[in-house]
């Protein structure tokens, strides 16, 4: 018979300072048991918080203590004693075997129970009983406050760790976005599309956390997708514009652009360049985008230092992916704004060379006689103004010429009014053919008359000029048969040469040719006369 008295309670109660010190308190309970009853079995089971399951917390056989904190799960014939205990409350002999049950209590509630099996039987004292309980509960309180307090512990530790490690990222992220800020100030002042892109896979490479970058452009209309500019193996930027596929074909893009999804990370794949396998390691997809308008993807990777894949990566990647797309979309606008206004411009410069063209023919028009092609009386009078005044300030001589056709009347009549017409035209080229000075011009004067200005032209010249005329059409040999002057088509000529006097006086140089024409005439025709 074992007696668990009040010495066995202060024996094996030496043993709980420090108070959380269970498992000495549980040794020295197997120890003292062992010295009263030999082979002995002490065994802590405890009760879970939020259920009715138990669980064995130590196991203590004789002086060996087996088993501790975590818990271990109650095998067939422990949890069938346990629960025939629970139920009993007494310690009588069960499988070759007394067991004794101590429920342990703390704060009102359950906490778990002791179960002591011994060959023996045991005779317990009441008060030894209540005062095992209270030194156990609070040996065993201790312990499990202790523990909780451990568990705590590591959580705070870990979670302070998890902290520290959130910090880096966001610190580390902060700075790459502040590149990548850098980096897209940079791209608004490319000066064209091309630049901007060599410049976003150059910038990129070398400031941001990945080794290798390449831009590749789609055309849904067309449904292919070109390279633009990439990284080689060396980390060096190189153009790959010659890169051109169907989209369908490209396992990444399509897979991006058919999930719609923005960013794929791989670690651990294949990493290729020049459509050959090069290596292994992280790489990722981002799909550019103008609203639901797929524009191009990114590809990065980190082939060349193996840069580990960082918590920030996918956010960093993304914004990447947004800023790229800002740009892209921008510069298509800018350059299809461009290409709209050079072609603007040069609907407009056309344009203003037709009505170029157009204002000079008319103002041609406008000062040409419409049947012989030679300046009108319109241009004469502008010019003859305009030569009125320069010999008035210059003091020089000008000359008015007249030259009449002789008999025209009759070539008509006989001829008819379209001969006529041609016999105007042929005389109207052999006389602008006469005189080839600077400012001489002939002008038609108006039917059968034509005028020289001849500026700068005294009267010998004029005289000179008036003759090679007269001897031009004469030279043309145009029959005339009803002339009384001669068998061909003749002209007469009057003129007066001048030095101004006085300005806008140029008519009476008119009147005073039409004279010496007048005497030309009356004196016989086919010949001139110069006032
Ligand atoms: N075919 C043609 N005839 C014209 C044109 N302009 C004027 N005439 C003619 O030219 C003729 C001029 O006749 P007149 O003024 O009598 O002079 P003329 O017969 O040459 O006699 P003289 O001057 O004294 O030698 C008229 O019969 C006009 O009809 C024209 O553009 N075409």
């Amino acid at each position: 018979m074992i007696a668990l008295d009040y010495a066995f309670c202060l024996k094996t109660g030496e043993a709980i300072f420090p108070q959380e010190n269970l498992d000495a308190f549980c040794l020295a309970l197997g120890q003292t048991l062992n010295t009263l009853a030999g082979d002995s079995h002490c065994q802590i089971f405890l009760k879970s918080v939020n259920s009715s399951d138990w669980r064995q917390l130590s196991d203590i056989k004789n002086e060996n203590l087996t088993a501790a904190l975590p818990t271990v799960e109650l095998n067939e014939s422990t949890q069938a004693l346990l629960l025939s205990l629970l139920a009993a409350d007494d310690h009588k002999l069960r499988n070759d075997q007394y067991h004794l049950l101590l429920p342990l209590n703390m704060r009102g509630e359950l906490l778990g129970c002791l179960v002591i099996s011994t060959t023996q039987e045991i005779a317990v004292d009441a008060n030894a009983k209540n005062m095992l309980a209270l030194l156990l509960s609070g040996a065993l309180d201790s312990h499990l406050q202790h523990q909780l307090l451990a568990c705590e512990q590591a959580k705070h530790k870990n979670t302070e760790k998890k902290l520290v490690q959130e910090v880096c990222s966001q610190k580390g992220l902060l700075e790459q976005l502040h590149i990548l800020h850098k980096i897209s100030l940079r791209l608004w002042h490319a000066h064209s599309m091309d630049n901007m892109l060599h410049t976003a896979v150059y910038e990129c490479i070398h400031a941001l956390d990945f080794d290798r970058m390449a831009i590749f452009l789609l055309n849904s209309h067309t449904g292919l997708m070109r390279g633009t500019y990439g990284t080689d193996i060396d980390g060096k930027v190189t153009n790959e514009q010659w890169y051109c596929t169907a989209i369908h074909e490209h396992h990444h893009a399509k897979t991006t652009l058919d999930k719609k999804r923005h960013i794929t990370i791989n670690e651990g794949s294949e990493l290729y360049h020049d459509n050959k396998e090069v290596g292994t390691g992280w790489n990722a997809t981002i799909s550019l985008w103008d609203g639901d308008e797929p524009i191009g993807w990114i590809a990065c990777d980190n082939l060349i230092t193996g840069t580990p894949l960082k918590s920030y990566h996918s956010e960093l990647l993304k914004l990447l992916g947004i800023t790229m797309s800002q740009h892209l979309i921008q510069r298509r606008a800018q350059d299809d704004l461009k290409a709209l206004n050079l072609s603007l411009e040069h609907r407009v410069a056309e344009r203003t060379s037709q009505l170029e063209e157009a204002n000079r023919r008319l103002n041609q028009i406008s000062r040409e006689d419409s049947l012989t092609q030679v300046p009108n009386r319109r241009m004469l009078d502008e010019r003859l103004e305009e030569e009125w005044r320069r010999a008035l300030r210059y003091q020089t001589p000008l000359t008015i010429l007249i030259v009449d056709i002789d008999h025209f009347k009759q070539y008509n009549d006989k001829y008819g009014h379209a001969l006529g017409d041609q016999c105007l035209t042929q005389v109207a080229g052999a006389l602008s053919q006469v005189e080839r000075r600077a400012g001489a011009l002939l002008a038609r004067f108006g039917g059968e008359e034509f005028v020289f200005l001849l500026p700068g032209s005294n009267r010998e010249n004029a005289i000179s000029v008036a003759n090679r005329a007269l001897q031009a059409v004469r030279k043309l040999e145009i029959p005339h048969g009803d002339s009384p002057v001669a068998p061909i088509v003749t002209i007469s000529a009057g003129g007066k040469t001048t030095i101004p006097e006085k300005p806008n006086n140029q008519q009476q140089l008119f009147i005073d040719a039409d004279v010496a024409l007048y005497e030309a005439k009356n004196a016989g025709k086919n010949q001139a006369f110069v006032l």
